[in-house]
């Protein structure tokens, strides 16, 4: 009954496959396929790689969620876009911050590729989790808080009919009671009881995002750097379990 309901709340996990080493990477998605939903093919394998890498991911049976935060004029990020669709990941981002124009371009560009079908869910990263309101406000002028930023640029990415947004632990109840259930929620910045921080500034525990109301968490490091890898995963999934259970 367990081993049940754990397949099923696997689909939320998504592990950041942030490694250089090619083999080592293929090892964890062998390791890793049944406690995860996708695996995040982010800017440092995909450097390392390219897109074939992320073809044999696929070829071993992992769903991809391509991080490379698009953020530039419209059209490189719709062809951009189109491109990443064509190699059929399951999951893509962008930039809120890359502007309105951006976010309808690139959302029609995969339109038009996919014939609306198998579409990939496109994602809007707001204020990335490594800040908090003084790296806000000093380094990119902003004033607002982090809550307040990031449900100005959620409201855009809704607008611009992305699928949801990449926000961390602590906007994850504000936006699902503004924007509702159907507004997908990707929760970086997950550590579990013990793990250190790093550079991760605005975090939470598994059982947390999820109790909050996170659709999807992303975990590296936590899992990446556990002495086993898969046990790590299996003790973040059964913890995810149980806030569901006491979501419901
Ligand atoms: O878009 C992301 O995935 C992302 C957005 C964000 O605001 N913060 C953030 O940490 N991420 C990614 O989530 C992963 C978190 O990794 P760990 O901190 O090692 O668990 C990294 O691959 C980041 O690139």
């Amino acid at each position: 009954m367990k081993e049940e309901l754990i397949m099923d709340t696997k689909e939320r996990l998504i592990v950041a496959l942030d490694l250089a080493e090619r083999e080592r990477v293929l090892g964890l998605v062998s390791q890793l396929h049944d406690c995860c939903g996708m695996f995040k093919v982010g800017l440092e394998p995909f450097c390392n790689y390219g897109p074939a890498f992320v073809k044999e991911i696929q070829e071993a049976g992992g769903r991809v969620f391509l991080d490379l935060k698009f953020h530039d004029i419209p059209r490189t990020v719709a062809q951009a876009g189109r491109a990443a669709a064509r190699l059929g990941v399951a999951m893509f981002n962008v930039h809120i911050a890359g502007g309105r124009e951006m976010l309808r371009a690139v959302v029609e560009e995969v339109e038009d590729e996919t014939g609306g079908k198998r579409m990939p869910l496109i994602i809007g990263v707001t204020v990335l989790t490594s800040l908090g309101a003084e790296e806000l406000f000093n380094d990119l002028g902003i004033e607002r808080q982090p809550l307040d930023q990031v449900l100005f640029w959620a409201e855009i990415a809704k607008e611009c009919g992305l699928s949801g947004v990449v926000a961390s632990p602590r906007e994850i109840a504000a936006i699902r009671e503004r924007f509702g259930e159907d507004f997908l929620i990707v929760t970086p910045g997950i550590r579990p009881a013990g793990s250190s921080a790093g550079d991760q500034k605005r975090i939470s525990t598994p059982g947390e995002a999820i109790n909050a109301g996170a659709d999807y968490i992303v975990v590296g490091r936590p899992i990446l750097q556990a002495v086993d890898s898969r046990e790590a995963a299996r003790r973040i999934l059964r913890e995810m379990e149980e806030s569901r259970d006491e979501r419901k």
